[in-house]
């Protein structure tokens, strides 16, 4: 493909995304994936490229832009050789006409203006969309971090996380043995972090109230040693059938998925009922935490959509507390830095709840409230809310 034969495609591509992100339709790299597969006469180099590109326009939308076309030509006000492209070649985007819009640059959609935790600045916001390292986390159960660092000699070991390690841009770790054999799995630092914050031990009754493919589950299970109980729900029966082959890799046997019914959650729980040692609610959200790894979803975001959410999660919350025992921990997350999702959902709670807010095991992140936020500017993680409750006994 020449190079504006590139542009054109992307263009293309950023069209599709749009209607996607307007009707609630698959997710950028889906459509990225699919797209090649039809257009075989693309080489790596042309998808890298392609990739590349619609990923930058997208970045610099911080609300659906009116087409690809727009966005394209957002993103060539900024860069004078992608401009060029627009030469009307074969198989490239036609000229710019006179007047012809281009996408204005943002971070965020509007609406979101006030809404982030006050601890955010605008740095702090702008960076929710820098580049994501390659993080892993370690499988004690499968080895320890100087085995795991042998294995992969380019990783160095992440920052913050004792039992993280960190991996070049653009490295195939699915491809090595460390990960097909379980001793590693992809995870962000924030969320190894907020894993040991529920400080789950060896025996214990864990539940892992909406664990969708595991992410979580899986550093719970390594914590307790694979001993115990631990229980993964989630109303999502796709993203549940995704753990059983990540748990068989890991070496994972004490894991007991439960598919629940959204808004029936309490009777298909009922025999878990105030026996929890620990319950971990990482509650579905905004996902305004992870924009640097999906940054497609602020044009899926609207104000309907995040109220509805902080209504779920508040349910969520109420629903875990039943499940804690005495003494036992509730922690709360969410991958989100609005405060009304953290901070504030958090105050309510503390506020209507016989639970008492505790202090973290943590010392990365911030102090927000009665939890802490974790983020790219400041800890170099996704972004995170968490907070964690004890049970009177
Ligand atoms: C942030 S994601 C969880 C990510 C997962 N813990 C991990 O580490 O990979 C939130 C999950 O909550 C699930 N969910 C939504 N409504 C729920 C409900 N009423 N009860 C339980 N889980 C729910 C979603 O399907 C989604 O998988």
């Amino acid at each position: 493909m020449t190079p504006a034969a590139r542009v054109q495609a992307a263009i293309e591509l950023l069209d599709e995304i749009i209607v996607a992100a307007r009707t609630a339709g698959p997710a950028a790299d889906t459509l990225i994936g699919r797209w090649f597969k039809t257009r075989r006469y693309a080489g790596s180099k042309d998808r890298r490229a392609v990739r590349e590109l619609v990923y930058r326009a997208i970045r610099r939308s911080g609300t659906p832009p009116a087409s690809g076309r727009a966005a394209m030509l957002g993103l060539a006000g900024d860069d004078p050789d992608l401009a060029a492209l627009f030469d009307g070649s074969a198989h490239g985007p036609s000229p710019r006409q006179e007047g012809e819009a281009a996408s204005p640059a943002a971070v965020a959609p509007q609406w979101l203006d006030g809404r982030f935790d006050p601890l955010l600045d605008g740095d702090a916001i702008a960076a929710l969309l820098a580049r994501a390292p390659l993080d892993l986390r370690v499988n004690r159960l499968k080895g320890d971090r100087e085995q795991a660092g042998a294995a992969l000699p380019d990783a160095q070991p992440a920052p913050l996380s004792p039992i993280g390690l960190r991996l070049p841009e653009g490295w195939r770790v699915e491809e090595s043995d460390a990960w097909a054999t379980g001793l590693v799995e992809v995870q962000d630092e924030g969320s190894q972090l907020l894993s040991l914050a529920c400080e789950a031990a060896p025996g214990q009754l864990v539940l892992d109230l909406c664990a969708g493919a595991g992410g979580k589950t899986l550093a719970l299970a390594a914590e307790m040693a694979n001993q115990g109980r631990l229980i993964a729900c989630d109303t999502d029966r796709a993203r549940l059938s995704r753990m059983p082959p990540r748990l068989a890799r890991a070496g994972v046997t004490i894991v007991e998925p439960r598919l629940l019914d959204g808004g029936r959650e309490r009777e298909a729980l009922a025999d878990l009922r105030g026996s929890a040692d620990v319950v971990l609610v990482d509650a579905p959200c905004s996902g305004t935490g992870t924009w640097r790894r999906n940054p497609e979803t602020r044009w899926r975001l609207t104000p309907e959509r995040l109220a509805r959410l902080v209504t779920l999660q508040a349910h969520l919350m109420d629903l875990a507390a039943e499940l804690v025992r005495p003494g036992g921990t509730l922690v709360y997350a969410v991958c989100s830095l609005l405060a009304e999702e953290g901070r504030g959902q958090a105050e309510q709670f503390s506020a209507r709840s016989w639970l008492v807010p505790e202090t973290l095991p943590m010392t990365a992140g911030q102090v927000a409230g009665s939890g802490r936020i974790l983020g790219p500017a400041h800890d170099g993680t996704d972004g995170f809310f968490v907070a964690r409750w004890r049970a009177p006994c």
